[in-house]
């Protein structure tokens, strides 16, 4: 149009060019003119028409160009969003062809328009076939109804698989409308998988509850079974234990088993070749046997799994925590099968839970078995044995008849512990248990309370006497020798009995009084059986008072310690103090002063004893300091340790406390331990001993002597001295046995290098014949009992000493005499004081040796008859009580025979007679001398020395 505007302007300017030609060459053209100017009002009107007709023109084809534009928009919109849906639908399609699940979408008739192809693998309908049908076709007929609403949002449904079986779906549906139908497309999720193991989980956990309660381990071991069978079409179950050697199977837990299987498989062998089951278990490794009928290790059991359709077995050991095989679990199919994965995992589950049922249960028959049972022993503990005699009591008194309760404790049982160690002590009681179980009858039961008390329950007994019986059984055979690892034993027992209805109505009454009566025994000089009396009630009692008065003196501060000196028979000075604890029991407003023999025993029994220790041990330190701030001269504190404080507390560690806190110089310190100590867990004794060395403390070993001392415990354990029993100090100077030890002791101490001290010296001869043995230190009555605090500084700043034996003349020049007739030995007094000699004179035995205890004499002259003593037994003693000594007989007749054994024992070295020539017996006592110092020189140079077995 433009251009038409264009050409037509030009047009106009061609004939107007024209027109003005002509007109300038002719003049004037009018017409050409006019018609020029026609022809330019036509072009003129024509133009803008045109131009009316272009600026139309232009804005149709801008309104064009836009909706060109917009068309163009709109199209490549519409592709966009064909390719979307094309994809979408490709995608669409792809996912539902692949998918799991089935999808599915039926319309508001519940008529099924589409189902993906799933359908067939999990309901067994290919797509066609459900395309087009109600989709009630999917549902179990009770499940049916004429039309349902599916807004489901993961409803469960037990749809139906074409072969009529169940198949759990979970669907979830969502709406939409297509030309104004409404439809509703989901997905079916099978949820077959899921619902197994949800069923698995749910058996797994009712059978752990019902292990965690405690449910027979039968019925929980059938649970898991079930749970395990339920998973898998066919599978049948069995869980099999071993009897107590590992060798045989003792039960088959396998309910959906049949009878006769289960029995068969009780009594077969675990072994390496030992069927499925067996030599699972044997093997410790999973054994498959795909088919019985054919694996050679199944051919024992072939027969009767045949019989009863058993084709496939696949059994796995069931091993505990700490690798004992508990059984095994065994799976059974009725065709060939070889396990697959999840099979195997439902397997390895089903074991641990089987395991843990069946270590649970034998904990708690363990549980249950220690709750009511002696460890040591094996026997019933109090626990059993108080309800075993319930019962008895019920039937006696049903029938009117008579129980006895026999309390059976063991005499010095902690001597064998003590000398020979725990272990040989612990097997001793394991034998007497056993051979105290063999006196009894059926029905009849004894228990181990503890130690060494046993209580025998005795249930049909008609008379007391039958009791009395059975007692001296036990103690009969009791005192035949026991032989524990190598050592002979011998052990003594004291018993003591109690009757029903007579002495208790109840278990623990009839206890009691069968304990009174044993420590009745006890106190009757063990060894022996007593009835309970009313009266040992009495005794029981005030002990059980004992032990709560005690628990209070603690906390009262009852408790006062007594200190008693120790001397040296070198200076005569006090060079020790032993602290000794008291007991000031404040009864009915009266006090009285309780001996620790009485208390310690309680003390330790009630555990109190590591508190009352501690509290001697910083007592005692804080005395000793303040003796040597009143400027008393220095000496060492003996403080006794109980065991408990060893085994219980850190010693080592209270030592420092208490020794800083009172400020005393640890060299000051001695802890005296008994010999009972070192059997106890010997190595850390030795380490806490030699910890208390380091610190500079010293150790000493009392009552040595009293156990089964040895050498070599002696060596291990670092003491610095040993502290001699009273018990041999007591009859020392008469009592050749107790002599010997002494004298043993001595030598072996001063052997090791150990110091000595001699405990319980009450009498000069005593201490005599411990300075002549070369005993350094005594301590005892005869020096001073034991004193409180006060008295004791009174004593130490006296400065009071024991005297010396300087004076006494050397044995060298002493002779003594004994004889009852008093002329003989003033006769003989002078004879012998002309010659230089120091002439004792003893008309009795006693005296004799006390006079040897004080005094230190060569030779002795004895009569064969001295006050009804013989003279031949005296000299024998003598020689073993002071060996050095030359023993001579004086006798007017002599029976021969008596004479030559004494000489041939070396009691006598000669025989004079009465009435004797002086010259010749002045000659012989002169070479009787002569004898006890070479023998005496020779002893010095080679000394001989036999500790015999302390
Ligand atoms: N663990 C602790 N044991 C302690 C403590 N205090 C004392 N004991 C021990 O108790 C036992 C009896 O002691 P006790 O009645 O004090 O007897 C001591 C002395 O009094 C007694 N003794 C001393 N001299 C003589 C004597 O000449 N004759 C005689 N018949 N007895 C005498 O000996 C006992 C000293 O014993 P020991 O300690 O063995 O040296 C006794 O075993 C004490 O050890 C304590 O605080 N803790």
């Amino acid at each position: 149009m433009r251009d038409e505007i264009v050409r037509l302007k030009k047009m106009v300017q061609a004939l107007m060019n024209r027109a003005e030609r002509s007109t300038s060459a002719r003049g004037s053209d009018f017409s050409l003119f006019q018609t020029a100017i026609l022809l330019e009002d036509q072009v003129r009107r024509r133009t803008e028409d045109l131009e009316a007709a272009l600026r139309e023109n232009e804005k149709i084809t801008r309104v064009l160009q836009n909706t060109s534009l917009q068309m163009e928009m709109e199209i490549s919109q519409r592709r966009r969003v064909q390719d979307a849906l094309f994809q979408s639908e490709q995608r669409y399609r792809t996912a539902t062809e692949a998918a799991q699940d089935i999808f599915i979408t039926v319309d508001d008739d519940n008529v099924i328009v589409f189902v993906n192809p799933s359908v067939q693998r999990i309901l067994g309908y290919a797509p066609s076939q459900l395309i087009g049908r109600d989709f009630g076709t999917l549902m179990p007929p009770h499940l049916r109804t004429a039309k349902r609403n599916l807004s489901w949002n993961g409803v469960q449904v037990p749809c139906l698989h074409q072969d009529g079986s169940e198949v759990p779906l979970e669907f979830s549906f969502g709406e939409f409308v297509q030309n104004g139908r409404r439809y509703f497309t989901g997905i079916a999720r099978d949820i077959t998988e899921r619902k197994r193991a949800e069923a698995l989980r749910e058996g797994q956990l009712r059978v752990l509850e019902m292990i965690a309660l405690d449910a027979p381990l039968e019925e929980s071991l059938a649970s898991l079974q079930q749970c395990i069978e339920a998973q898998y079409e066919g599978m049948l179950s069995a869980v099999i234990l071993p009897d107590e050697s590992a060798r045989l199977m003792l039960y088959c837990i396998a309910p959906s088993l049949p009878a006769s299987f289960r029995e068969a498989l009780v009594g077969c062998p675990i072994g390496p070749d030992a069927g499925c089951c067996g030599s699972a278990m044997y093997r410790r490794e999973p054994v498959i046997v795909p088919d019985v009928m054919v694996d050679p290790l199944c051919a024992g059991l072939r027969g009767i799994a045949e019989a009863n359709g058993l084709r496939a077995c696949w059994s796995h050991p069931i091993i505990s925590g700490a690798g004992k095989v508990l059984g095994a679990f065994s799976v059974y199919y009725r065709h060939v099968r070889m396990p697959d994965k999840p099979e195997l995992k439902l397997i390895e589950l089903a074991v641990r839970i089987a395991g843990i049922a069946i270590e649970r249960k034998q904990d708690e028959d363990y549980i249950r078995h220690m709750a009511h049972h002696d460890a040591l022993t094996g026997l019933p503990n109090r626990l059993l044995l108080e309800d075993r005699l319930s019962q008895a009591i019920a039937r006696a008194a049903r029938y009117h008849a008579l129980v006895a309760v026999l309390f059976v404790d063991l005499d010095h049982f902690k001597h064998v512990n003590d000398s020979l160690g725990h272990h040989i002590g612990d097997k001793l009681l394991q034998a007497i248990g056993e051979r105290m179980q063999d006196c009894l009858r059926e029905g009849d039961s004894i228990a181990r309370l503890g130690g060494d008390e046993f209580v025998i329950c005795l249930a049909e007994v008609s008379r007391n006497r039958d009791a009395a019986a059975v007692a001296q059984k036990i103690q009969a055979a009791l005192a035949e020798s026991f032989t524990v690892d190598g050592n002979v034993l011998q052990v003594g027992s004291s018993i003591g009995i109690s009757l029903y209805p007579l002495d208790g109505a109840d278990a623990e009454a009839l206890l009691r009084a069968a304990d009174a009566a044993m420590y009745d025994a006890k106190a009757k000089g063990r060894g022996n059986y007593q009835f309970f009396t009313p009266a040992l009630n009495i005794a029981a009692q005030q002990r059980l008072t004992v032990s709560n008065q005690l628990r209070q003196a603690l906390v009262r501060g009852e408790f006062v310690l007594y200190y008693q000196p120790q001397v040296s028979l070198r200076s005569g000075a006090i060079v020790g103090v032993e602290a000794l604890m008291r007991w000031k029991r404040c009864q009915h407003g009266k006090h009285d002063l309780v001996s620790p023999t009485h208390f310690i025993p309680i003390l330790e029994e009630i555990g109190l004893m590591a508190e009352a220790g501690k509290w001697v041990l910083r007592e005692a330190c804080m005395q000793a300091a303040a003796w040597q701030k009143m400027g008393l001269a220095p000496i060492r504190l003996a403080v006794n340790l109980s065991a408990r404080q060893f085994a219980g507390d850190d010693i080592v560690r209270t030592v420092i406390e208490v020794l800083d806190e009172s400020g005393l110089g640890p060299e000051w310190l001695e802890l005296e331990i008994t010999e009972s100590l070192m059997f106890d867990d010997s190595e850390r004794i030795i380490h806490a001993m030699h910890e208390l060395k380091r610190l500079g403390v010293s150790l000493s070993l009392d009552d040595f002597g009293t156990g089964y001392s040895s050498l070599s415990y002696l060596r291990r354990f670092p003491v610095d001295r040993v502290k001699i029993d009273r018990s041999f100090v007591q009859d020392l100077t008469t009592n050749a046995g107790g002599a010997d030890i002494v004298r043993s002791i001595l030598a072996l101490s001063q052997k090791l290098g150990l110091a000595a001290i001699a405990e319980g010296v009450e009498t000069e001869a005593q201490l005599g014949y411990l300075r002549q043995q070369g005993c350094a230190e005594i301590q005892g009555y005869l020096f001073s009992p034991p004193f409180p605090a006060e008295e004791m500084t009174l004593l130490l700043r006296s400065d009071r000493r024991i005297p010396l034996f300087s004076h006494l003349p050397l044995p060298e020049h002493t002779l003594m005499v004994v004889d009852d007739d008093e002329q003989v030995g003033a006769a003989l007094k002078r004879l012998l004081h002309k010659e230089g000699l120091h002439v004792l004179c003893a008309s009795r035995v006693e005296d004799a040796f006390e006079l040897l205890a004080c005094n230190s004499v060569g030779v002795i002259l004895a009569d064969l008859d001295i006050s009804g003593d013989s003279g031949i037994d005296f000299l024998a003693r003598t020689k073993r009580l002071h060996p050095d000594s030359i023993r001579i007989l004086l006798t007017g007749e002599a029976e021969i025979a008596a004479v030559v054994n004494a000489i041939n024992k070396g009691a006598i070295y000669k025989i004079l007679v009465k009435p004797w020539v002086d010259q010749f017996l002045v000659e012989n006592i002169r070479e009787a001398f002569a004898l006890y110092a070479a023998l005496k020189e020779a002893f010095v140079l080679h000394p001989v020395t036999d500790y015999g077995s302390l």
